[in-house]
């Protein structure tokens, strides 16, 4: 059977080196700490603006944008050679159990990205090298998270012996 990073790799097309070549480099030490609040700012307003696709946009409509604003910057300056400024404040990131609660399907993660790269590339300061690292990085990340999302549904469909009714034939 696949793991989650082969079946994350498979469908954003990025390898795992690709994808953790993030670690090459301190990203937070080269583009500093604003950087990564503009860019999660200018990420949010393009999600909850998203006007084209309502349907994106209600995945988070029971979250506050400025509360959905720290709490990807932090994660990204964390994740990306700065301070622990998230698990400080909120523990493990645990990134399948916090998006339990919503769809996180292939459409919604091709959406997600399409955020992403333009606000990558709307922010100042983002030089190019940076900018494909944290995409590479993103992409596998995304559809890991798929790969995730589809677990709460075969975890209903697989069946399993602990549950049988009657013994197995000998
Ligand atoms: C694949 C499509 C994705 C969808 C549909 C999605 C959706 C969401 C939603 C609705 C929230 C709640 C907003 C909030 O209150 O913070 C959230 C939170 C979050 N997302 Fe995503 N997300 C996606 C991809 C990603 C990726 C690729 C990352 C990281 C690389 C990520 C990291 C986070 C983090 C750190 C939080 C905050 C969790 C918390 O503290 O509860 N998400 N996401």
């Amino acid at each position: 059977m696949q793991t989650l990073q082969e079946k994350a790799s498979q469908w954003s097309g990025v390898d795992a080196a690709d994808a953790f070549a993030i670690d090459d480099t301190n990203l937070f030490q080269k583009l500093g700490l604003q950087t990564f609040i503009n860019l999660s700012t200018n990420f949010y307003t393009r999600v909850y603006d998203d006007e084209e696709e309502e349907w994106f946009r209600s995945i988070f409509s029971n979250s506050k944008k400025e509360e959905a604003i720290q709490n990807q910057y932090e994660f990204f300056v964390q994740r990306m050679g700065g301070p622990p400024l998230y698990s400080q404040r909120k523990g493990h990131p645990a990134l399948i159990a916090r998006h339990r609660p919503f769809p996180v399907t292939h459409q919604a993660a091709e959406r997600w990205l399409y955020h992403m790269e333009k606000a990558l590339e709307s922010t100042p300061d983002i030089d190019a090298d940076s900018r494909v690292k944290m995409m590479n990085f993103l992409r596998h990340t995304a559809f890991f998270l798929v790969a995730g999302d589809e677990l709460k549904t075969q975890k209903q469909q697989i069946p399993c012996k602990h549950g049988a009714s009657k013994p197995a034939e000998s």
